[in-house]
């Protein structure tokens, strides 16, 4: 009886794949993909890394390939001519994202990274670009970078001298996160200032939640059930990051009230700006409290993570490539010496630093996976791409494919450097604005990123810092990067 009870579920198992791969013949331009099994799709086929198992399946199955996550379909791009005709090309099809509970929870489902191409996104995009990331502010916040990195530097030699060794992982999360919070909300993580420091936490715990896989997102028919128990946790955070942002907001109103016509000058930060507009009922996008608080946390997630583990990278590659760290000394030692500590201004004068943080992009992309949602069907290649399909760009698998890059796991920056008679130059030819869809780490098109501009002015000097004031190496292989001081003066 068990075994009949056996056979006649593995014949309905077999019917259904056969009735879906049928199915996607019927539809017939569909990417090529696997057969995908009934209710989870390809699920199966996924291990912990995505983008590993992406690029796997890209090279049985071909560059563009079409999945089934659950209930989602999906489809994955593996070459940059396939990232130039999904993002450039048709830019407008592919400009949405996904929503997961997480987001709609603790983002008010008011925010901007998700939200859909529309009016409320391009206020804050028109805003960004020209107001608060736009070169003018960038100027003004020129000396929070420069005391940040200054405390950052003063704390890993500290820490170093009474410990030995330094979690740097941390302390570059730190100092991400504070030159953010400034920018945002005038607020710094000091320790002592609770507000800023319950912030922090906040974030924390909101990215990884954002990370974490939820049933739900995946299975229509678990929409309205919790099997893991997250609802409770998204709704805990979002109560205290609510309550906290509230009150940040009301200080903040209560300064703007009291403020004294020609007092002291102040940079307006982010905060300031989307007051103004709150306020301004003649504004193109009526905004709402909750739009501003879901902005706060969009802007301090997609700041924090991303610069502080492409400067992680670009070190563990420098402590693992000795003679790149040397030749990176030089440099500075040329260009800089040792007898002030390298500024933002010298950036340019350091092109084998930015060939090193290119390189870095290359290898280890802090988003490795550009996602987005199409907003109506396309061809793409010959194949037809329905309306509402996920597409992941994988700018992880093209970074490392040989096609494209000699030697690809090697880390060699020269790669980003041409040379001119006897000066090496920045390559411009490779430059990372989007444009060249063999190296992507910013995105590209409308919803490519708006911290490009803010990223390579702390990336390069951060690194150049971190190698003109230390000698690195590893003490201990369980911790991703670890420091010992032998402090250079300029420090
Ligand atoms: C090394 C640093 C960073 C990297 C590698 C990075 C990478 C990215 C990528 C790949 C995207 C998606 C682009 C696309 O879909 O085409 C993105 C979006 C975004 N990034 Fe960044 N980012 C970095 C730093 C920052 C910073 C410093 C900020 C803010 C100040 C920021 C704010 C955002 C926002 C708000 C979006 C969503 C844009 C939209 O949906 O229109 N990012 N970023």
């Amino acid at each position: 009886m068990v075994f009949e009870l056996v056979i006649a579920g593995f014949a309905i198992l077999l019917l259904a794949a056969v009735f879906i791969k049928n199915s996607r013949r019927g539809n017939g331009s569909l990417p090529p993909g696997p057969t995908p099994l009934p209710i989870i799709g390809h699920f199966h086929l996924l291990g912990p890394l995505i983008h590993h198992s992406f690029r796997d399946l890209c090279s049985s199955y071909g560059p563009l390939i079409y999945l089934r996550l659950g209930s989602v379909p999906c489809v994955v791009a593996s070459t940059p001519e396939l990232a130039k005709e999904l993002l450039k090309t048709n830019d407008l099809t592919f400009s949405s994202r996904k929503h997961s509970l997480a987001i709609d929870h603790l983002t008010y489902s008011s925010s901007f990274a998700f939200s859909p191409y529309g009016p409320y996104w391009r206020f804050i995009k028109k805003m960004s670009t020209f107001e608060f990331l736009g070169n003018r502010a960038l100027n003004q916040f020129l000396p929070i970078r420069r005391k940040e990195l200054r405390e950052f530097l003063g704390v890993v030699h500290d820490k170093s001298r009474v410990c030995d060794s330094v979690n740097v992982t941390e302390e570059l999360l730190k100092l991400s996160s504070n030159i953010i919070s400034q920018i945002i909300l005038s607020l710094r993580c000091s320790g002592t200032d609770n507000e800023a420091e319950g912030v922090r936490t906040l974030v924390r715990e909101v990215t990884q939640m954002f990370g974490e896989f939820n049933v739900s997102d995946f299975f229509w028919f678990c929409r309205n059930l919790d099997f893991q128990g997250y609802r409770k946790k998204f709704e805990d955070v979002h109560r205290r990051y609510d309550a906290l942002l509230e009150k940040v907001i009301r200080n903040r109103e209560i300064e703007r009230k009291n403020k004294s016509p020609g007092g002291e000058y102040k940079a307006r930060d982010l905060l300031d700006m989307m007051l103004d507009a709150l306020e301004d009922k003649s504004s193109e996008v009526e905004l709402t409290r909750e739009h501003i608080k879901a902005l706060v946390l969009d802007f301090i997630t997609a700041a924090t993570d991303t610069t502080a583990s492409a400067t992680e990278w670009a070190l563990a590659e420098l402590i693992n490539n000795p003679k790149v760290l040397a030749k990176a000394q030089q440099e500075i030692d040329t260009v800089v010496g040792n007898k002030r500590l390298v500024e933002e201004s010298d950036s340019p004068n350091l092109p084998y630093i930015q060939a090193i943080i290119k390189e870095t992009f290359r290898l280890h992309p802090p988003i490795p996976m550009i996602a987005r949602k199409s907003i109506q069907e396309s061809k793409i290649n010959g194949y037809t791409i329905p309306q509402d399909t996920l597409l992941f760009v994988n700018i992880w698998s093209i970074g490392r494919d040989s096609r494209y890059w000699k030697n690809p796991l090697e880390f060699e920056p020269e790669r980003f450097l041409k040379p001119d008679g006897d000066t090496v130059q920045p390559a411009s030819a490779m430059d990372i604005k989007g444009q060249h869809y063999e190296l992507l780490p910013f995105g590209s098109g409308r919803r490519s990123c708006p911290g490009i501009a803010l990223a390579m002015l702390e990336l390069p000097v951060t690194l150049a810092a971190m190698i003109q004031c230390f000698e690195w190496n590893v003490v201990d292989s369980s911790d991703a990067v670890k420091s010992q001081r032998q402090c250079c003066s300029p420090c």
